[in-house]
């Protein structure tokens, strides 16, 4: 199984900053509820490099991943991705930065229910008014790289969940984004599978120069990554 290079459409990002948070604290609520997720943590994903992220349960791994996607804007510190920083921007800019440079991939994969597998990666360039020939092999190749051609004409509901995973990966690779964010992929996978689909994530992340962060509870990802960072009660270390 091998990464497809991206098409002609989409610009190379071998050369682009990865990723940075620089003293990045977050805390949720405010008042007696205040919850401190992230606390002061500094963390630098060059491209191509592949970072995995442990921790126990209600560390703050999640609000780390969305805090550095651009999802939630922290109390303090700086996030840029792909050498623009994105605390910097306003909410619309900072969407489109995202969608420009982030791929994610959540642990629930958060396809749309009314389109097929083949429909969900092509739908970005649809909207961008890209839909061309490159785009169609490429999302051709990625399903097929996932393991999904027998199912690229199917639709959510007819997935299984690591089937609907699989196909989350697979749209996050598509547009070869500058860095990738994933949550837990391997949860609903089998071993093999599983193993697969981390293989498919490293593969990305070196041979397309993409900063990865992956959040986990596997060790077995660990060997894959470059860098194992521990999380606890919001600090990394
Ligand atoms: N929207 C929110 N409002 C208030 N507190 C929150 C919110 N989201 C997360 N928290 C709290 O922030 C802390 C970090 O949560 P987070 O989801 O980032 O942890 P996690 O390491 O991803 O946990 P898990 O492994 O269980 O998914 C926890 O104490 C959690 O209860």
């Amino acid at each position: 199984m091998t990464v497809p290079a991206s098409g002609t459409t989409t610009a190379p990002n071998s050369t682009a900053a990865g990723l940075s948070l620089l003293d990045v604290t977050l805390v949720h609520g405010d008042g007696d509820t205040a919850v401190t997720a992230l606390d002061h943590v500094t963390l630098r994903v060059a491209p191509g490099e592949f970072v995995a992220v442990v921790g126990p349960s209600g560390s703050g791994k999640s609000s780390l991943l969305a805090v550095a996607g651009g999802l939630l804007r922290p109390t303090s510190g700086t996030v840029s991705v792909a050498g623009t920083e994105l605390t910097s921007l306003t909410d619309k800019r900072r969407t489109e930065a995202r969608r420009r440079h982030i791929g994610f991939v959540f642990q629930q994969s958060n396809l749309l229910s009314s389109l097929t597998v083949r429909e969900q990666l092509l739908l970005p360039s649809h909207i961008d008014g890209r839909l061309d020939a490159a785009a169609r092999a490429r999302a051709d190749e990625l399903v097929e790289a996932v393991g999904l051609s027998h199912r690229a004409g199917s639709r959510p509901h007819q997935l299984s969940g690591g089937e609907r995973q699989r196909a989350g990966l697979a749209r996050a690779l598509m547009s070869s984004p500058a860095v990738l964010l994933v949550d837990e992929p391997t949860s609903a996978l089998d071993r093999a599978r599983s193993a697969e689909a981390v293989r498919l994530i490293a593969e990305q992340t070196h041979e397309h120069g993409t900063a990865t962060v992956m959040v986990t509870h596997d060790t077995a990802i660990m060997d894959a990554a470059d860098r194992v960072y521990e999380m606890v009660d919001g600090r990394l270390s």
